[in-house]
């Protein structure tokens, strides 16, 4: 009976663990979802929650998907940027709104009118960039920004900040970028000293007292500190607390005349005056007995005292009578100490980076993690990437597996750049942190040989991908790809430009590489502002002619260390001509708006009919060679700046997702008609 029944047991079973394990997948899978929905919603309800608070305007368009909002961007669905500036919003930065965003990495709200107190922000545990400067922010530094231990970059000047600037940020080991100038800040300096801090500043503030002498407050010098009028010490060059000197008329006796005046009235009469002689005589004559008695007992007093001090034990004695100078003491020689301590750190970091550069170690930029030495980077196997206007630039495979990119400098290039100048330049450039940029991870510098090691972006630069390689056609960009790669590299540039005033020196487009999503990233910032030489022509004329295209024409017969933003500007927009056309830099034309638009529509057209599977949207093409006019114009003070640049493109890309969003409207419409 059991025998016969044995396969509907098994059935029975096999059907029991089916539907067990078919309900654990599918709960699973739907708490998954759940989950993401769940972290969308949030992100939708802040940023509501940030408008319906801060934009007292309506000056944010929201009848888009939240990702394509003015200055949102998404990255999975999450809100991993918010960058909304220049923009009056006349409101408050409420609770409970952007501190629930926490994919965020860059919060600016910067000179868009916000007031009131900042609200707290511990929620936004991945923020990496905060800028809410030049608003009217009122109320104390919020202490919750202490606990953003991802946070580099920190903004808050330009408000009405008060109260003290918190200790605890000395403990905030990743800050490279801290200003809280032009606030209402008292209070004294914090001891900071994380040497990952590259740019500070609390000018124009109250704080008071004594400014530490801390190694990295010490390298920042005066600048940084500027008028905050109850401010001393040796880095603001003012002494705290001057002491009164020996015989300075403020110590000085009291004249003769006060000291009798006050005897007199002390003894209860007034003035003698010189003409009653006969009082005036015994008075001297008493005082002459009382003062000679005085001497004697003052002077047998210091005799007993001298002896005393021979008899009695040293030590004790010392203790009780100098109790005040040896704490003086004490104090003195701590501090003496304490600014040895720093002297000597401050030496012992020096040393060790010159016994670094000396032995031949690497030095990693901030943050960096040390992952391979010198020597397995020189034994790694090498593939020569190419050779470029400072130096040459090598492919390396590490053993473990890791690939980067080293650019060796050319020696002669470099020749007038001293290691002290080389180093505080590499330290600067390294500090530079934007998903635009290629990142540059360590350095290196021995005797004659210096050496840059960068992350190695696999797919190509854009020159490669407009122009084509040996193994590669060229492709004639859609509208779209133009504007992608424009606005990553505007983005890379303003970053450059206004976060640590540098300049790029040298864009072009094998100076924009492709990163793993196809993203655009500027490679070789600022380099050129170290090779004090001109550069070597290169055998290649073609290549020499489309390198000086990308110069401005105040550039063009200067060296290669004349730049400025405005030159770089200008290299942008040759730039984005070059995407635009696929036309190489030297073959642009020089024309006004008109013919410039005219030109591009005819290269495009021509384009057109060699590759018929893409079309091209005209007036897009036309806004973009607008930006691409107006940053190449002759004049530098007539160029935009890349900040505006940006505005530009976004908003280029905002005209298009709006007449897409009508579009699909339209089509909804005369479908459901
Ligand atoms: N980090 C990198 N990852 C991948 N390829 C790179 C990287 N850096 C540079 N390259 C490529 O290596 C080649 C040589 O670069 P290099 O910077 O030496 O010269 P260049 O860009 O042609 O000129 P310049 O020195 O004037 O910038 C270029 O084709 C460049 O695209």
């Amino acid at each position: 009976m059991l025998r016969s029944n044995l396969p509907i047991f098994g059935f029975l079973l096999f059907s029991f663990f089916f539907f067990f394990f078919f309900t654990i997948v599918a709960s699973s899978s739907t708490n998954r979802t759940q989950r993401a929905f769940h972290h969308r919603d949030r992100d939708v309800y802040s940023l509501l929650r940030f408008k319906s608070k801060a934009d007292l305007w309506n000056k944010i368009n929201t009848s888009s998907h939240f990702c394509q909002w003015w200055g949102v961007t998404c990255y999975g669905n999450r809100v991993v940027r918010l960058v909304i500036e220049d923009l009056f919003l006349g409101g408050q930065l409420a609770s409970d709104s952007v501190n629930k965003l926490d994919q965020l990495r860059v919060l600016s709200l910067k000179n868009t009118s916000l007031t009131g107190p900042l609200p707290d922000l511990s929620g936004l545990v991945n923020l990496k960039s905060l800028y809410l400067d030049h608003n009217s922010f009122s109320g104390s530094f919020p202490l919750s920004v202490l606990d953003l231990h991802r946070l580099r970059i920190l903004d808050f000047s330009f408000n009405n900040l008060t109260g003290s600037i918190p200790s605890g940020l000395v403990l905030s080991d990743r800050l490279i970028y801290l200003r809280l100038d032009s606030n209402r800040f008292n209070g004294t300096v914090p001891a900071l000293n994380q040497s990952s801090l590259h740019s500070f500043n609390v000018s124009v503030n109250n704080l008071t007292g004594a400014v530490p002498v801390t190694s990295v407050l010490l390298r920042f010098g005066i600048s940084s500190f500027l008028k905050n009028p109850n401010l001393c010490g040796e880095i603001v060059h003012k002494e705290c607390n001057p002491r009164p000197k020996f015989f300075s008329p403020d110590t000085a006796a009291p004249p003769p005349a006060m000291v009798l005046g006050q005897i007199a009235q002390i003894r209860g009469v007034g003035l003698s005056r010189p003409n009653h002689g006969k009082h005036s005589r015994i008075a001297m004559i008493l005082g002459f007995i009382s003062g000679a008695f005085l001497l004697f007992i003052s002077v047998a007093c210091l005799i007993g005292a001298v002896k005393r001090r021979r008899d009695n034990n040293e030590k004790e004695k010392g203790k009780e009578s100098t109790a005040v100078v040896a704490s003086d003491a004490a104090e003195t020689a701590e501090v003496a100490a304490a600014i040895q301590m720093e002297q000597e750190s401050e030496m012992e970091e020096k040393v060790k980076k010159l016994q670094a550069a000396k032995s031949g170690s690497l030095v990693f930029c901030a943050g960096e993690a040390h992952v391979y030495t010198m020597d397995q980077l020189m034994t790694a196997s090498a593939e020569l990437l190419g050779r470029g206007t400072v130096g040459t630039t090598y492919k390396a495979l590490l053993d473990s597996r890791l690939i980067v990119t080293v650019k060796r400098l050319d020696a002669i290039r470099l020749a007038g750049v001293g290691r002290d100048k080389f180093e505080r330049h590499m330290e600067s450039v390294g500090a530079l942190g934007h998903p635009n940029l290629v990142p540059l991870r360590a350095y290196f510098q021995a005797k004659e040989e210096r050496l840059l090691i960068y992350d190695y972006l696999p797919n190509g630069s854009l020159s490669s991908l407009v122009h084509g390689t040996k193994s590669s056609r060229a492709t004639p960009l859609h509208w779209t790809s133009c504007l992608k790669i424009a606005e990553d590299v505007a983005q890379g540039l303003s970053y450059i430009h206004q976060a640590w005033q540098l300049v790029h020196g040298n864009l072009k487009s094998s100076n924009v590489l492709l990163g793993p999503d196809f993203e655009a990233c500027i490679a070789d910032y600022c380099l050129a502002a170290l090779a004090t030489n001109p550069p070597l022509t290169s055998n290649d004329n073609q290549e020499d002619a489309d390198a000086l295209a990308y110069k401005p024409p105040e550039a063009r017969h200067k060296s290669l260390s004349y730049q400025s933003v405005k030159a770089d500007v200008y290299s942008f927009g040759i730039l984005l001509l070059e995407l635009l056309t696929g036309k190489q830099p030297s073959k642009l034309p020089v024309l006004p708006l008109d013919e410039m638009m005219e030109w591009v529509r005819k290269v495009r057209e021509e384009g057109e009919k060699k590759n018929g599977n893409w079309r091209e949207d005209r007036d897009k093409f036309g806004m973009l060679t607008e930006v691409a006019v107006a940053c190449s114009l002759i004049s530098p003070e007539q160029r935009p700046t890349m900040w505006q640049v940006l505005k530009m493109l976004q908003e280029i890309k905002e005209v298009a997702v709006m007449e897409e969003c009508e579009l699909v409207l339209d089509s909804n419409n005369s479908e459901s008609s």
